[in-house]
């Protein structure tokens, strides 16, 4: 193993697997490559040939391309460039918008299958779907926040693909106006490591500059407000936080819903989808949002304060619901029974810990929003072990031009 590395070699891409690479094979091998689309023909340079296994390229070049590529999004990132200099964060820009969410749908389906163990019956029919109002057919102008990295000699940009080098670039596609004018792209910024840039939607646009004081900014989602620190999460996409509150209260099955039972919103942020249930359910819902940092949890409370039967508490996951599982009272644990449990997980997922300790409380119904397929589909197995099946589950292209999706599902017995 190690002599192919540079070297540059025709591959036959055939499939499509996480992460926003393709799979191709050479001499019986699997090759990830990136920068390619299934169907084609490329010429692609040999970036790790370590492992017996697998191997991992980069496209330079298209011999036969698919019907469905296109010029890239962000020159920045296209084949032109040197794999090296590509910039990171628009893997599938190359592909029609369609196309994408079909590559997408694959990804999701043979996680489901594969790893959630979810019959193929069960997936037939699922699409991933563009958000309600995005009528842009190039995928740009979504992200309300961008990371910059900051090179040695001062220079702000985003990371090449798969790599901590910054490179330059001079526009921005998939920020939006707002974002991309806030940009300082030509300035320096020696010292510093990162520059975020984001513009809620309450207007304007906001750089953070290494360790600067937080302030609040306002986001607004249908006719409600949600304050949070500049620096805390929110979701990224313009549409992205409306999206996932339909999402969410179109999936939660009404039948199976109490508004009384001990409902529970976890890794809640700054309160989105506990005030997307209560907003579906009325001002009488009882729920308390958990969430592990402190400044969201504040903001949570406020932005959560009109509504009488709402809390917001500052917890690890995991903890907490441990000892609620182990300290609740009879009457509460019956609460618990009747509760549907809405949890929006970091990429990671929740895992086997947290999954279990859902299940042992036994709610009535799972809504789950997941960034991360095959996280997902892990988890979807675990419950399934404890006899919490899929019931239902739409898909979003909350991340055009990149390999991300967002998936929410529900789960009952
Ligand atoms: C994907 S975000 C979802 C936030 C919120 N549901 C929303 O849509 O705005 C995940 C949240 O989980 C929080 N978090 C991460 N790990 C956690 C843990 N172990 N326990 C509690 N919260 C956690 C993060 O701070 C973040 O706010």
């Amino acid at each position: 193993m190690g002599d192919m590395q540079g070297h540059d070699v025709e591959l036959d891409v055939t499939s499509i697997a996480h992460g926003g690479i393709s799979v191709a094979r050479l001499d019986g091998r699997v090759v990830f490559v990136t920068d390619a689309i299934p169907g084609e023909k490329v010429v692609a340079r040999i970036t790790d040939d370590r492992k017996k296994s697998f191997w991992r390229a980069d496209t330079v070049s298209v011999l036969e391309p698919s019907e469905h590529r296109q010029a890239h999004v962000w020159s920045a990132a296209s084949i032109d460039r040197d794999p090296a200099r590509r910039a990171g964060g628009a893997e599938f820009g190359h592909i029609e918008l369609s196309h994408q969410r079909e590559l997408k749908r694959q990804v999701l389906v043979d996680a489901l299958t594969r790893m959630g163990k979810v019959d193929e019956e069960t997936t037939k029919g699922i699409t991933v779907e563009a958000l309600d109002g995005d009528d842009d057919l190039s995928g740009t102008r979504w992200r309300t926040r961008i990371r910059l990295h900051v090179d040695e000699a001062g220079r702000p940009g985003p990371y090449a693909a798969r790599s901590h080098t910054v490179v330059a670039v001079d526009d921005l596609p998939l920020a939006t106006e707002a974002v991309e004018a806030a940009a300082p792209l030509e300035q320096l910024f020696a010292g510093e490591e990162q520059i975020d840039v984001l513009a809620p939607s309450d207007g304007g646009a906001r750089l953070i500059v290494g360790s600067q004081a937080r302030t609040t900014v306002v986001e607004r989602v249908g006719d409600r407000e949600f304050r949070l620190d500049d620096g805390g999460f929110w979701q990224v996409h313009r549409l992205a936080a409306g999206t996932l509150t339909a999402a969410v209260q179109d999936l939660i099955d009404p039948e199976r819903f109490d508004p009384r039972a001990m409902n529970l919103d976890l890794y809640g942020g700054v309160g989105l989808l506990a005030a997307a249930v209560g907003d579906r359910f009325g001002q009488a819902t009882r729920i308390t949002s958990v969430e592990s940092d402190t400044r969201a949890t504040d903001h949570a409370a406020e932005n959560l304060a009109e509504w009488i039967g709402a809390a917001a508490v500052t917890g690890r996951v995991e903890r907490w619901i441990t000892e609620l599982a182990t300290t609740s009272s009879p009457g509460e644990r019956q609460r618990l029974r009747d509760a549907t449990v809405v949890l929006d997980p970091p990429r990671s997922g929740a895992g086997r810990e947290v999954v279990e300790r859902i299940a042992s409380i036994e709610p009535a119904q799972i809504v789950y929003v997941a960034c991360d397929p095959v996280a997902l589909a892990r988890d979807i197995a675990l419950f399934a072990e404890r006899g919490y099946q899929l019931q239902d589950l739409r898909a979003f292209d909350l991340f055009p031009n990149t390999h991300h999706l967002e998936t929410v599902v529900r789960l009952s017995r």
